[in-house]
């Protein structure tokens, strides 16, 4: 018999604040609950557990809760003084304590225009500045005052970049097609893989391509390889170096590299450290989003963003959406031992969301030490994962429904479409809807039997039946627009912050990704050194000397 989703993690692994205990006890109690039966006794219960702010709704409706369930887990909020940290990120401390840094992307969006103070600075005026910069060297560039080095306006702007500096704009600008610029598209080169920028290059114009080399630290290898060679492909054409100022600017916080590689410092777009890349779209490194959608959408990317920080900063814990999600998910990774969580949205235009919000999530709450350096006995950030959803039905919905894992997930929707195929929304809406009720109230025997007109004793009616009681939560939003997707990428971000109190995780730096890179630096030189490579494991060594004779079958190297 395998392990059932229902089966109880136990005591280690438990959370360590004292409502924990208990929440455990309570989710035992819950074990024999289904949502199906909530639902049925409570008419009230999708009213009660929904909450609006403006134009986003969140029904959480359909979780495995009760009230009693929510006032233990906002308590748990009390205890990991949510509240308390939130004051001291917003107030500019050094949450990101690994890294001595502030970490307030909200300052980015901070349409107050409030003091935002870092080490005794107000760091307002230098977002805006760059906010105006970046708005008018778009605005030369969109209306084709800007010209490249042939006095051709420019048509392509490739935005090379990985991680932070690739994944939200590449979302955003994808997510705000319909508002984009007719005459500029937008590209985004992140893989070191040749392939990707062969690709991209491919059918493109050097005379009429800008290019924005986008990295924190300017460092990064992947970025700094493709841009050196979409440097060189451009004098391939160009000839003269004269001309990269017209073609290549940069976003970073490293001038100095910035400069060395040929870009003109004017044409350089700050931000500072105080910024994590995974939380960068709102800076400088959203420029991408800036050509191609115009500065006046972006500042409604920055508006609605603001509007979910100044719901997140003032709401009560029981009606404040970043908390409540938060909660939720604290409640099925830590109390029902479920080790993912689905991102579906149902709309073609986030089909990229579930990527950034990889991300965003796994960067920051992938970790097993805590804050003060200690390993933690509990988990914490689960796999995050997803597509879109009505291509996910015909793909992997199978395993949500009917497979023995608990997977909660999340369904975004927008309720208004911005093309005019009422018929295709319809379908998608009635499909998103039947989906998280099919997921919460299942199936039963009887019903199953009852429909297929079976006997009782068909062997195939158990294959038929749905167990339901499968969380989810639905996100509405209003139509996608650069307002809402502000609202709901802040959302993600504050949900992902507060489960980094819960778990008692610094949620912004991440040292994971080092030991790849370092091992990397290592092995590259050895991909072409003389003697076959004895350094590593075996497994490694046999790996790379392989690699070494397939990739120069022509050589006598052994
Ligand atoms: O913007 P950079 O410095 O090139 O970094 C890109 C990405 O690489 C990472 O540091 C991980 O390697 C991410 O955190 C970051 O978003």
């Amino acid at each position: 018999m395998p392990l059932s989703v229902e089966t109880f993690r136990g005591e280690t692994g438990a959370l360590h604040w004292p409502v924990c205990r208990v929440l455990q006890a309570h989710r035992m109690q819950m074990a024999t609950t289904h949502m199906r039966d909530l639902f049925a006794a409570d008419p009230a219960r999708a009213e009660r557990f929904s909450l609006q702010v403006g134009d986003v709704l969140l029904d959480y409706s359909k979780n495995r809760i009760t009230d009693e369930t929510m006032a233990l887990l906002l308590r748990l909020a009390e205890e990991a003084d949510v509240a308390g940290w939130r004051e001291r990120m917003f107030g500019g401390e050094k949450i990101n304590n690994t890294e001595n840094r502030a970490v307030l992307h909200v300052a980015l969006r901070n349409r107050s225009n409030q003091p935002a103070i870092v080490d005794g600075e107000d760091v307002m005026p230098k977002v805006n500045a760059v906010i105006e910069k970046m708005g008018a060297f778009a605005k030369q560039v969109r209306s084709g005052e800007w010209r490249g080095y042939s006095g051709e306006r420019i048509t392509d702007v490739v935005n090379i970049g990985i991680g932070g500096s690739d994944l939200g704009p590449q979302m955003a600008v994808q997510a705000l097609m319909p508002y984009r610029h007719p005459q500029l598209k937008a590209h985004f080169i992140s893989n070191i893989d040749g392939a990707h920028v062969k690709e991209a290059l491919e059918s493109l114009n050097p005379a009429t391509t800008l290019f924005i080399v986008a990295s924190k630290t300017f460092t990064t290898q992947e970025t700094m390889t493709n841009a050196h060679y979409a440097r060189t492909w451009f004098l391939a054409q160009a000839q003269d170096e004269r001309h990269i100022v017209g073609h290549f600017v940069a976003v970073s916080t490293n001038r100095e590299a910035v400069t060395a590689f040929g870009i003109d410092p004017a044409n350089m777009f700050e931000f500072w450290d105080w910024v994590g890349g995974r939380y960068s779209l709102w800076s400088a490194i959203g420029l991408s989003i800036v050509l191609a959608v115009g500065v006046e959408r972006f500042d409604e990317l920055l508006d609605g963003a603001h509007a979910m920080d100044e719901h997140f900063r003032h709401a009560p814990l029981d009606r404040n959406m970043p908390v409540i999600l938060a909660l939720l998910g604290v409640w099925y990774n830590n109390f029902f031992g479920a080790e993912s969580h689905a991102i579906l949205p149902y709309d073609h235009a986030l089909r990229s969301l579930p990527a950034y919000l990889q991300q965003a999530d796994m960067e920051s709450n992938g970790k097993s030490v805590d804050r003060d350096g200690k390993v933690v006995d509990y988990d914490t950030g689960p796999i995050i994962w997803g597509a879109t959803g009505i291509n996910g039905q015909h793909a992997f919905y199978q395993l949500l429904h009917q497979g023995t894992r608990l997977i909660p997930a999340d369904f975004i929707v927008s309720v208004e479409p911005h093309d005019d195929l009422q018929e295709h929304h319809d379908i998608l809406i009635a499909n998103v809807l039947a989906q998280t009720e099919a997921l919460m109230r299942g199936r039963t025997r009887e019903e199953t039997q009852l429909e297929m007109g079976s006997p009782q004793t068909s062997p195939f009616v158990q294959h038929k039946v749905f167990d339901g009681n499968h969380p989810s939560n639905a996100i509405l939003l209003q139509t996608l627009t650069p307002h809402t997707l502000g609202m709901l990428i802040a959302l993600y971000e504050h949900k992902i912050f507060v489960q980094g109190v819960i778990w008692n995780l610094n949620s912004y730096d991440q040292w994971g990704v080092e030991l790849g890179k370092q091992l990397a630096s290592r092995i590259l030189p050895e991909l072409h050194a003389d003697a076959p490579v004895d350094s590593h494991d075996a497994s490694t060594n046999a790996l790379i000397n392989h690699y070494r004779r397939m990739n120069h079958p022509h050589t006598d190297l052994y």
